[in-house]
């Protein structure tokens, strides 16, 4: 189905503009963008539970986090191996004619920055970020043009021990938000599987990139246009077939079988196994020869989040990427990462019943009972904020009903009324609303 603006159903505003001067102004079209998002309150509250969560694993694995410019230069993401993210660059000229993109993923972003910082910074670099991804699709299947991805990269470790530490903190991330192994797998090969079938029948390594975001398209288009494909590039008949038949292998001891027992992909893949093993995540892996991920850049362990229902796109996805340093025109370094979006995530939560209640909370609403003690309301106001304490203070003249009203609807613990007499003693009104329990306060003892 076509997605709405915002997960509340993409209503356009409730206010109408009243009557404009001289009434020839146009009114405005309220919805934002089509295929980007509002955050009203109520998903704003969502957004940030989620981030929150994000943000939280991230510093139990020892994570820094990190930022970058939503606006790149254009030439970070213009990879030439046929990649959608390429297709659907939001890219344009900027007033400097200068070729810029709004980033499309994290990552080139990243290897900007470590390249930038150079020596100055020491491995292994572990870096997080939650930022908003872009991309420009002809609204044809009205799609989604924006989503917010937390990214989660290790720079600097070789070893597998890297890939192992992302999953996990995948795996935290999911038991924190009632996901369970029973909901949720990771589909789990490596690239190197492809790269010794390639490496048998002498193909390019200036090909492997494009050879393996056509195979990443394998369950999303006949295979027949894979093969014509892969043939395009200059693959013959029987390196074709080849690849298609290691992509079937259901197990590692079958994958032993066909590429033997020396190759470095069932070497990686024994140990990542091994080590979920040892961790207690190995419930949550499964061997997929299949798996190969859409981005050009990946050169080892690939892996991907999927729903068990298999209803849902991919949740998060990533793997190893030790060649990208080089194709911005720097060293190479050993690295490795993922990218969680922020939408497909939601839906599992709504398919399975677990999105939060998440309800305003204000600890107290002041309101002064005339119209003259406003300016002492909001002391009042203001003595319990630097206490700690969340206040609306209520800034007009207002009936009491209307404050019971808006004490409902800002879900407050405690109503404070300001009146003269009360003041006159150095004191103000408490009603506990959920009890309607009500007592005098001195100002000095307000807590
Ligand atoms: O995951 C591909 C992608 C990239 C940018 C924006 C959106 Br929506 N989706």
């Amino acid at each position: 189905p076509a997605e709405t603006n915002s997960t509340t159903g993409g209503r356009s505003g409730a206010l109408t503009p009243g009557p404009s001067v001289g009434g020839d102004v146009q009114k405005i079209d309220v919805n934002p963008p089509k295929g980007t998002r509002d955050f009203p309150p109520e998903d704003m509250r969502l957004r940030n539970w989620l981030f929150n969560h994000f943000k939280e694993v991230s510093w139990l694995y020892g994570f820094e986090e990190v930022d970058y410019p939503v606006l790149e230069s254009e030439a970070l993401f213009t990879r030439k191996a046929g990649e959608e993210i390429k297709d659907q660059l939001y890219c344009f000229e900027d007033r400097g004619n200068r070729r810029v993109a709004l980033r499309p993923e994290l990552t080139p972003s990243l290897a900007r920055l470590v390249i930038q910082k150079g020596k100055s910074v020491s491995l292994p670099i572990k870096w997080f970020t939650v930022g908003q991804c872009w991309r420009y699709e002809r609204m044809t299947r009205g799609r989604r043009r924006e989503h917010y991805q937390w990214n989660m990269d290790i720079i600097g470790v070789p070893g597998v021990m890297a890939e192992a530490e992302l999953i996990s903190s995948v795996v935290t991330l999911f038991k924190r938000i009632g996901i369970t192994e029973s909901d949720v797998g990771f589909k789990v090969s490596s690239r190197k599987v492809l790269q010794e079938v390639l490496n048998c029948y002498s193909v390019p390594e200036y090909l492997f990139g494009k050879v393996c975001v056509i195979i990443d398209k394998i369950e999303k288009i006949p295979v027949d246009e894979i093969k014509k494909e892969l043939k395009a590039v200059g693959l013959s008949q029987e390196a074709v077939q080849k690849l298609l038949q290691v992509l079937s292998v259901k197990s590692l001891a079958e994958l032993e079988e066909r590429l033997g027992s020396s190759g470095e992909a069932l070497a990686d893949l024994k140990q990542l196994f091994s080590l979920a093993e040892k961790t207690g995540f190995s419930k949550w892996l499964q061997f997929d020869a299949s798996v190969v991920r859409g981005l050009a850049y990946y050169t080892g362990i690939v892996f991907e989040g999927f729903d068990r229902e298999g209803k849902l796109r991919a949740i998060c996805g990533g793997g190893r990427y030790d060649h990208l340093f080089s194709t911005f025109g720097a060293d190479d370094i050993a690295a490795c990462g993922f990218g969680f979006g922020d939408a497909v995530i939601v839906e599992l939560l709504k398919e399975k019943g677990l999105l939060p209640e998440l309800n305003l909370h204000i600890d107290n609403i002041v309101c002064a009972l005339d119209e003259d003690l406003q300016g002492c309301a909001a002391m009042v106001a203001n003595i319990l904020r630097e206490k700690g304490h969340s206040v609306e203070l209520v800034l007009e003249s207002k009936p009491l009903k209307w404050v019971f009203k808006r004490a409902a609807r800002v879900n407050a613990e405690r109503l404070v009324l300001v009146g003269n007499s009360e003041w006159q003693r150095g004191v103000v009104g408490v009603k506990i609303l959920s009890t309607a329990e009500q007592y005098e306060v001195k100002l000095e003892d307000l807590k």
